[in-house]
């Protein structure tokens, strides 16, 4: 239970992961509220993916425990599984499918029953843009970003409580983005919890209510966003916190001339 008397949403304790003899994780501790919008931030390598796919049970970690509502996901991974919609980066799909042949797979797969997968295929492609001139394209034709929304689409079909969402906004277009931070906020507002990777600190501040810093494997801060920039704006608090060099690069003087 958190500070609150509530079971969290997700719960990370001492999640651990080495490839070889590189550290990609550290023993992170992160614990996402229920009702939180939580964001996840750091630098190119720092581990967020690492993390999240131990979280959610993509990959097998050395040491630690997610737990999801305070089901242990690596003990009992079905009935975690029931509860997260995930966005992995990078996912593989089946390429010679539609969108909707994706979702209606998927549906089945999850044991859905198939009016509710098709009311809310028709739904989720049409909030994601990806019927009418998209409906028979097949999704190996797919841009990125519309393969980021199917990814989406995929996340949310079963009604999950809690979303881990790897870059949701990367590739994604702007008046598609703010659709998506419209739904976003609608499940969070609904009761939803997400956590989100993302490169971008305005993003973070404007849509999340708690922030993971996160650096060569290791949590650095975490808490409310206020408290983690403490009046200084998350870019500001990130580099100072990562130790990121920002000063004008003194090589690449060839590029200039
Ligand atoms: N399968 C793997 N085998 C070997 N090393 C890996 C593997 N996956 C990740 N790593 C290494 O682990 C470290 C953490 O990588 P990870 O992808 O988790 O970082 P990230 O914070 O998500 O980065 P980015 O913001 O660039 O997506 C990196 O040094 C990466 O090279």
């Amino acid at each position: 239970m958190d500070s609150t008397g509530q079971t969290p949403a997700l719960a990370i304790a001492g999640l651990h992961k080495t490839f070889g003899d590189h550290l990609a994780v550290r023993h992170a501790e992160l614990t996402v509220a229920k009702g939180s919008f939580y964001g996840l931030v750091g630098p190119n390598g720092a581990g967020k993916t690492t993390m999240l796919s131990m979280a959610v049970g993509l990959l097998r970690p050395d040491e630690g425990t997610s737990l999801v509502f305070g089901i242990d996901l690596w003990q009992r991974p079905d009935e975690a599984k029931q509860l997260i919609g995930v966005l992995p980066d990078g996912l593989a799909m089946p390429e010679q499918l539609t969108g909707r042949e994706l979702l209606t797979y998927l549906g089945r797969v999850r044991g859905m029953d198939h009016d509710t997968v098709t009311a809310r295929a028709e739904e989720l492609l049409a909030v994601m843009e990806l019927d009418g001139d998209s409906e028979r394209t097949l999704i190996i034709d797919y841009s990125t970003g519309m393969r980021k929304k199917i990814g989406l689409a995929c996340a949310l079909l079963h009604g999950p409580k809690l979303l881990v969402l790897d870059e949701p906004f990367e590739a994604i277009d702007p008046v598609s983005a703010a659709k998506l931070k419209v739904i976003l906020r609608g499940f969070v507002a609904g009761g939803g919890s997400v956590v989100l990777s993302s490169h971008v600190m305005a993003l973070v501040e404007q849509l999340c209510d708690t922030v993971a810093i996160m650096g060569r494997g290791t949590i650095l801060a975490e808490g409310p966003v206020d408290g983690v920039r403490m009046g200084r704006t998350l870019e500001e608090a990130f580099v100072e916190l990562v130790g990121a060099e920002v000063s004008a690069a003194e090589g690449l003087s060839w590029l200039a001339s």
